[in-house]
């Protein structure tokens, strides 16, 4: 919020005053953006007083026609852009234009910051400044606005987009919004009318009202999703994509699709080139407009795609769905849930193909939208198995660079294997260097490396892919049936001996002490016993209710192979105290391996201890 100083003066917040400044001095390339972002700003206030008009009957200046009108000034070196839609109150001037609406708004400012300082216009190009983005041409701008309220005022807003703005009453302000930008003198090319009306040309007719420049009428408004492919250009394509998306990248892939059957669809849809929940903007808000035969429905439904869509951009008009339809009845509409199914697996199949086709592509755009690929799993229940196929993953067998969807997995799983293998870790090296790997190695079995905490909820709710369970490493379901160990081994006996001691001596960590098969190098490891949490839930309880998480309970499986557990067989016997420091450092050991150990710091005074006594020898 802005504070007020002097009189009708104000202050922008922090945030804005960062953005300005950054608009001021380092954005030089593509100026021309701001006649995009004002239009746009200006259909997006028209489409509001349209949606308004339809429940409110007590709307001030009812009768002025929903339309943009731009005028230059050559003389007085002034662009001005008019609408009469709902116009602002003289609170909605503070809350819009003195303050980042976006939640992460510190956030945002920070990274644009950054942007900033490496000097990289195209970057801070892919943020998005709206309103603001006319201070890149401006010496001051003044906005002249009548809310659609008829108890609203008569106001002037005014800034040079340094540290202050001021709002006053303008008499005679009608319905809407009259932005009039004074230009500097470097920028005066934007009030000469040719180049305002070729900047217009590139999307004026992706705006459903008419725009007039100097009382010329400019554009046809065209609903390009209504047309065929074949009609349309990338430059159209890429111009309506940015013009409706408020965006500044290019779009990753973009599916225009017509059908008939079940509901007649015209579909035109953008997957963007940047993930702005990334730059820690907070969720975004759902992108895909609603349509019946060109008229808007509503800008962003809710409820037509799944949430973790709400990354995708673009248009779906269906003819199908009565015209009248008011915004709250279709969130509960039958039609509007089929709609939004049809459409949702058309794009995931689109999906599934393109990254066929071209992998690497698909594997530079999972790389910064795989959040929402997961989410999805998660919580789309109704689409789980064709978001699993698009899910990637590094693993044992891929290499620099690589990563290995689950077909691809199950397409080369061996014969007799019988689950898809995963570890939840923090990197390849934890996993590789961990003693979980060694047998599916040895069987020549992938193992998947997951390495969000996110990962563990995706595997949870999938449990099966392709008719195969999903397993963790460390999971005591996992049969890996006789691996051919090499190495002389504890008797049977000896083995059983030893795991009841085990079992008595570490009685408090351990839930069952027995001999495993699947160990080739390691002397012993930690499994999570059917039922009980995995260790990387069990992190994050920890994280939220330190007190209320037990110390964790583990199968350990020894290897009758190893050179320490067949020692400490015989240490067992002849030296107690001993044996029990050296079964207590294999538990920590392998707890450490599983990501269990709560307190490492034990460790430290054990080891000294056992230093101690060889040191004594
Ligand atoms: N012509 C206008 N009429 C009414 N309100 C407007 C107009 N222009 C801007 N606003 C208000 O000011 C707000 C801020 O505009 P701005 O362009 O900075 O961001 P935005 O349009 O919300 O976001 P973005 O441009 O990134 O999609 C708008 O959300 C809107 O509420």
């Amino acid at each position: 919020m802005s504070n007020t100083t002097t009189g009708s003066t104000h202050e922008f917040q922090a945030e804005v005053k960062q953005v300005l400044d950054i608009v001021i001095h380092s954005l030089y390339t593509d100026r021309e953006i701001f006649i995009r972002e004002l239009v746009s700003n200006a259909a997006d206030a028209l489409e509001k007083m349209r949606l308004t008009q339809l429940t409110e009957n007590d709307v001030f200046g009812a009768e002025l026609p929903l339309e943009i009108h731009i005028t230059t000034d050559e003389t007085e070196g002034t662009l001005t852009i008019s609408d009469h839609g709902i116009g602002m109150t003289r609170a909605e001037l503070v809350e819009n234009l003195g303050t980042i609406a976006h939640s992460g708004s510190k956030a945002f400012a920070a990274a644009l910051k950054n942007a900033g300082k490496s000097g990289d216009a195209s970057v801070i190009g892919q943020f998005g400044v709206g309103f603001y983005s006319a201070f890149m041409v401006a010496d001051y701008v003044k906005v002249y606005t009548h809310s659609w309220r008829q108890d609203g005022e008569h106001l002037v807003w005014e800034s040079t987009g340094t540290g202050t703005y001021s709002i006053d009453e303008a008499p005679d302000q009608v319905r809407g919004c009259k932005i009039v930008i004074k230009l500097k003198e470097d920028a005066l090319e934007f009030c000469r009318p040719d180049r305002v009306k070729a900047i217009l040309a590139k999307y004026s007719n992706f705006v459903s009202f008419p725009i007039q420049l100097n009382a010329e009428r400019v554009n046809t408004v065209e609903a390009i999703w209504l047309k065929s492919k074949d009609e349309v250009t990338e430059e159209q394509y890429k111009a309506f994509y940015q013009f409706t998306a408020h965006a500044f990248d290019e779009p990753s892939y973009r599916l225009h699709f017509q059908a008939d059957a079940p509901l007649v669809i015209n579909a035109l849809l953008f997957l963007p080139e940047q993930n702005m929940e990334s730059f820690g903007m907070g969720q975004m808000e759902p992108g895909v407009g609603l349509y019946c035969k060109k008229v808007l429905i509503d800008p962003r439904p809710k409820k037509l795609l799944p949430e973790w869509m709400r990354f995708v951009r673009g248009v779906i008009d269906s003819e199908d769905l009565p015209l009248n339809i008011s915004r709250e009845s279709m969130q509960d509409s039958a039609l509007v849930r089929k709609l939004g199914e049809v459409v949702t697996k058309r794009l995931l199949k689109f999906l599934d193909k393109e990254a066929q086709d071209d992998g690497k592509k698909f594997q530079e755009f999972y790389a910064k939208f795989s959040r929402f690929f997961k989410e999805g799993v998660a919580t789309d229940f109704l689409n789980r198995d064709a978001i699993a196929k698009l899910l990637r993953f590094d693993s044992s067998l891929t290499g620099e660079g690589e990563v290995i969807g689950l077909a691809d997995y199950v397409a080369r799983m061996k014969e007799e294997q019988k689950a898809i293998y995963y570890q939840v870790a923090p990197s390849r090296k934890t996993i590789e260097t961990g003693p979980y790997l060694e047998a599916f190695k040895s069987k020549g079995y992938e193992v998947l490396y997951l390495y969000e905490p996110i990962d563990e909820y995706v595997v949870n709710s999938l449990r099966e892919f392709d008719g195969k369970p999903l397993q963790a490493v460390n999971s005591n379901e996992v049969d890996l049936g006789d691996l051919a160990n090499e190495g002389e081994s504890l008797s049977e006996g000896d083995t059983e001996t030893l795991c009841g001691w085990l079992k008595d001596s570490l009685a408090s960590g351990v839930e069952e002490v027995r001999s495993g098969k699947r160990l080739v190098n390691s002397p012993a490891l930690a499994i999570t016993p059917d039922g009980e949490m995995t260790p990387q839930m069990r992190q994050m309880m920890r994280a939220m209710k330190p007190d209320e998480v037990e110390a964790p309970k583990v199968i350990l499986e020894i290897n009758p192979r190893h050179e320490i557990v067949k020692k400490l067989s015989v240490l067992s016997q002849s030296d107690g105290e001993s044996a029990q420091l050296i079964a207590e450092q294999v538990l920590d050991n392998a707890l450490l391996s599983a990501g269990l150990l709560d307190d490492p710091q034990r460790i430290v005074a054990r080891t000294e201890k056992i230093m101690e006594r060889l040191l004594a020898k």
